[in-house]
This record gives C-alpha cells, sequence and structure tokens, in this order.
C-alpha cells in the first residue's frame, strides 16, 4: 500500500537496512529487574526476548518475536527470579531523520529499584477484591454489585499512566476485562488528542504502537486486540482550555460508564481504572466530580504524600462512612520527565497512526472533497479567549439576547452551549486549515443543544485544505467511504500533513 504523503506509513520501509548492519546487542536482565531504555523518533530499535519472561507495563512479549519501537521511553520488567535475555539492535527511522531534533542515540540501563514489587502488590490486593465481588455477584443475583474503581492521581510524570497501563494488563492476564477510562486529554487513549474515552479492555496491548495502546474500531479494522472506546469530544489537550466543557465531558462519560458496567457482569466485577492529567489539590473539584460520576471507591496517590492527606482530609465523610479508601504507592525511579517536543511528537504520530494504522495493520485512508455548506459545523470554546472577547465588549453591552425575549429554558440552554461550543458560522481556510474534525453522532436536522453535548464521537477526520473561493475542504478518513451528514465539531487540535 502507498503511503498518503505525510502520513508515513510502513514503519519496515521507514528502516534503512543500509545501516541495519549494526551488531546486535544482548542485556540479560535480572529477575524483579527492569531494563530501562528511550529511543528516539529518529531510531527504530528491533527488540526480541530470547529467553525468560520480559514485560513492558504489564504486556508480556512473545518469545523470539521481534518487535519494532520508535520514539518510546518503556522499562522491560522480568518478573520470574530466571530473569530474562534480550536481544537488540537499531537502525535509523527515514521518516523521522529531520523531524525532530532528538539525539540519533538510544539511552538505556538496567535497574534493581523498581516500584513494581508494589504494583504487583496492588494488583493482587484489587484482584481479590474482584474475586470477592464475583463471587457475591455468582450467588446473588438480585443485590449485584461493582468491583473497584480505581483513580489513579499523582504530580506530573509520576507514572500514572504507566500504572494504570500495568494493572489492566494484569487484570487482563486473570480474565479480568477492566474499563480502562483516560481522563488525559493531552493522550490519544485508542483515539486521537483531544477525546475522553473509555475502553473495555479484554485483550494485550500492542507496545509497538504509538504510546504503546493499540488499534480501535473508531479507526477501522483491527489487528489481533480490537478495542471499542467510547468516545466523548473535548476538542483540547488542557483540561485547563475549558474546564466547564471537561467536567461536563467527565460527567456524560461516567454516566455512560456506570451504565456499561450495569450491561456486562465480566466488567461489572473487574471494575474501573481511571488515568488522569496532573491534578493537585487546587483542582479538587475536578476530583470530586471524577469520584462521584464515576462511583470511584478507591483512590491511588502516585508518590506524594501532601495530595494524599490533603485528599483525605476533602474526603474524610467517605472514608468514615467506608465509601472511599486510599492508597498510596511509590513514584517508580525510571518515570522520564518528557519535554514538549517529544509530547508533541508523540501526539503527531498517534493522530498519524489514527488514519494511516500501524505497521501490523495498515489502514487505507481515504480522501474526499466535501461542499462546506452541507455539514453544520461547530467549534469547541476556548474559555481563554471567551473570556477575553468579553472584556472587549464596551461596558453595558449585553453579550446575550433581551432577557424578556427568553424563556428560562431558553436562558439555560442558550448559556450552557455558548460555554461549550459555538457554531462556526463561516467555515474558511482560516479556522479549518490542518485541524481535527469530530463526526457526531447527530444528525443535521438535530435543534436540541443538550444533544450536541451529549453526543458521542463517531470518528474524527483530517481537515488539509480549505479552499475559501469554492468553499470546499478536502478531508481525510480513517476508512473509505462516504462521511455521514451529521453535525461536525471543530477541535483546536492541529495536524499538518
Ligand atoms: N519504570 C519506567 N522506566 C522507564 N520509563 C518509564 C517508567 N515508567 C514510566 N516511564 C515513562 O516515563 C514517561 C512518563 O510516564 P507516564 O506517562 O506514565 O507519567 P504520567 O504521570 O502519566 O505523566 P503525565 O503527568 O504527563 O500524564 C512515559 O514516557 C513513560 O513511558
Amino acid at each position: 500500500m502507498s503511503a498518503i504523503p505525510g502520513f508515513g506509513g510502513d514503519l519496515n520501509s521507514n528502516i534503512d537496512e543500509d545501516s541495519s548492519i549494526n551488531k546486535s546487542s544482548f542485556v540479560e536482565i535480572n529477575g524483579q529487574s527492569e531494563w530501562r531504555f528511550e529511543v528516539p523518533f529518529r531510531t527504530i530499535m528491533k527488540l526480541k526476548v530470547v529467553n525468560g519472561i520480559g514485560e513492558i507495563f504489564g504486556t508480556e512479549l512473545p518469545l523470539n518475536v521481534e518487535i519494532l519501537l520508535t520514539g518510546v521511553k518503556y522499562a522491560l520488567y522480568a518478573p520470574l527470579d530466571e530473569g530474562c535475555k534480550v536481544e537488540y539492535y537499531c537502525t535509523p527511522n527515514r521518516a523521522n531523520s529531520t523531524s525532530t531534533n532528538e539525539e540519533d542515540e538510544i539511552s538505556e540501563y538496567i535497574s534493581e529499584e523498581t516500584s513494581m514489587n508494589h504494583y504487583m502488590n496492588l494488583h493482587f490486593a484489587l484482584e481479590s477484591y474482584r474475586q470477592s465481588i464475583s463471587e457475591h455477584n455468582f450467588v446473588n443475583t438480585s443485590s449485584q454489585k461493582t468491583g473497584p474503581r480505581v483513580l489513579v492521581v499523582g504530580n506530573r510524570h509520576s507514572g500514572k499512566t504507566a500504572l494504570v497501563k500495568t494493572l489492566a494488563s494484569y487484570a487482563c492476564k486473570m480474565d479480568r476485562s477492566p474499563i480502562l477510562v483516560n481522563l488525559n486529554p493531552r493522550d490519544g487513549v485508542f483515539s486521537v488528542p483531544g477525546s475522553l474515552t473509555a475502553t473495555p479492555i479484554s485483550d494485550a496491548f500492542d507496545v509497538e504502537s504509538v504510546n504503546g495502546w493499540g488499534g480501535s474500531t473508531t479507526s477501522g479494522s483491527t489487528f489481533h486486540n480490537p478495542k471499542q472506546p467510547l468516545v466523548k469530544n473535548y476538542g483540547f489537550t488542557s483540561h485547563s482550555d475549558n474546564l466547564d466543557l471537561y467536567k461536563y465531558q467527565i460527567s456524560k462519560l461516567g454516566v455512560a460508564v456506570v451504565s456499561r458496567m450495569e450491561e456486562d457482569i465480566i466488567v461489572k466485577n473487574s471494575g474501573l481504572l481511571i488515568d488522569t492529567p496532573p491534578l493537585s489539590i487546587k483542582d479538587f473539584t475536578i476530583i470530586e466530580n471524577i469520584v462521584s460520576d464515576f462511583e470511584v471507591n478507591i483512590i491511588v496517590v502516585i508518590g506524594n504524600e501532601r495530595l494524599l492527606i490533603d485528599l483525605k482530609k476533602k474526603f474524610k465523610h467517605k472514608i468514615a462512612s467506608s465509601q472511599l479508601d486510599f492508597i498510596k504507592v511509590p513514584k517508580s525511579g525510571g518515570v522520564i520527565e518528557v519535554d514538549d517536543a517529544f509530547i508533541r511528537k508523540s501526539q503527531e504520530e498517534s493522530i498519524k497512526e489514527y488514519f494511516n494504522g500501524t505497521i501490523r495493520n495498515p489502514l487505507s485512508p481515504f480522501k474526499t472533497e466535501l461542499d462546506a455548506k452541507d455539514f453544520v459545523i461547530y467549534k469547541c470554546v476556548d474559555s481563554l479567549e471567551a473570556n477575553s472577547n468579553i472584556s472587549f465588549l464596551p461596558s453595558g453591552d449585553s453579550f446575550t439576547p433581551e432577557a424578556s425575549e427568553m424563556t428560562d429554558g431558553d436562558r439555560k440552554e442558550e448559556f450552557s452551549l455558548e460555554t461549550y461550543y459555538s457554531r462556526l458560522q463561516e467555515p474558511s481556510s482560516s479556522n479549518l486549515d490542518n485541524s481535527i474534525i469530530a463526526i457526531t453522532q447527530l444528525p443535521q436536522n438535530n435543534k436540541l443543544t443538550r444533544d450536541l453535548l451529549n453526543t458521542c464521537i463517531l470518528g474524527y477526520a483530517h481537515v488539509s485544505k480549505f479552499d475559501d473561493t469554492k468553499s470546499k475542504m478536502k478531508v481525510l478518513l480513517p476508512f473509505p467511504g462516504a462521511l455521514p451528514r451529521n453535525i461536525l465539531i471543530s477541535t483546536s487540535i492541529g495536524y499538518t500533513e
């Protein structure tokens, strides 16, 4: 399959074979130690476990099968006393040879000071909780209980995502199927950045894919591990860009997740694992919302005693009534403070992968031209921008229609939509070129503003070019076919081919 320019494609074709004459290196990892390595985007590492058992954030690697890694910061952990032996070699990644300022060299070291034993203990505690819930639910069909609903919080770069991934992988190995909820819009988990997702995990993650998650059904067909996320569009990469919209989408995702658990006993027994953006005690209202929306009953705090104590004080009523438990786990010494350039590059790569697929499972993205007049397009409101616009209004000017002209219901609806989304009255190259748009489930003739807020996302498209004279947009879809004539929401997530 020939790749669309800019959308990369087959990782194998990016390997500079001439330079792959590099000799293989071997690493022996002792039991309960981890080999930490960073592979820049300019380099591809071919790695295989040749002896023993090795896992990356809980996902066991197949024995003697080569895997290709680029743009990753991983730890390969040897859980058994026998340890594990790994063979690897590196080669330049032609596709990214000039796109980043990183070094070509990988960095790597073995550490015996891992936090994995704490994470494993946490997993076993959660597993015995699931076991008792399963037994209860098996005999009491009329009064069913739900498995652990775990919220992971901590500072920036404390290893929250790595912990959630590890706990989900281990749960999956025990034949559980927890719902993994990603509330960090910076990362696209089975979707593009800017989305909030909830995904039942019933199979291993794909460590080769960007950020180590894997493909999903939102971008078409899947390979060995189909994941079907429920996607809420937020449209920004930082939760503070529109806090009201962020909280609203969290509450709607919470409703959907809680009802999903009611429908499926395996998922209900397995519970939830919730990843969050870096939150401090100043963000208590967000944490409080998440706890009530997802009926959280365990908060795991990573390596931040102050946050643990402050949260315990704030939630003392819930602790007293045994509705909430706290667990503190140490931060792993391996967690890396990734810089903004790396984060941006990962976001670009995950968008590229959303449309183009992975080396194992390439997709056939489809380019089409659409008439903007045929679509109703909204855009996510940036609170900062909206507030600065209000401050430019002359004092005394009314921002909303005359109060007397509106019914109470109208006023509420109008106000709520303006806080979250605004209609893109004049779609143009200046507001749509190189942007990601969300395709909602809502038909264009739907006039209820609440529905627009409550709708889920069918998938995302990329507007590569908007022709202002013809009012037509060139759109890339992850799969061939017509774009449904649904309402579209333009996000602030940019991407240039
Ligand atoms: N034990 C480890 N060894 C090596 N790298 C690690 C380890 N744990 C985590 N990392 C890497 O460190 C980086 C940060 O970890 P992670 O994303 O889990 O932290 P986070 O708390 O979720 O970050 P953020 O606050 O930015 O959301 C990631 O690239 C991750 O792959």
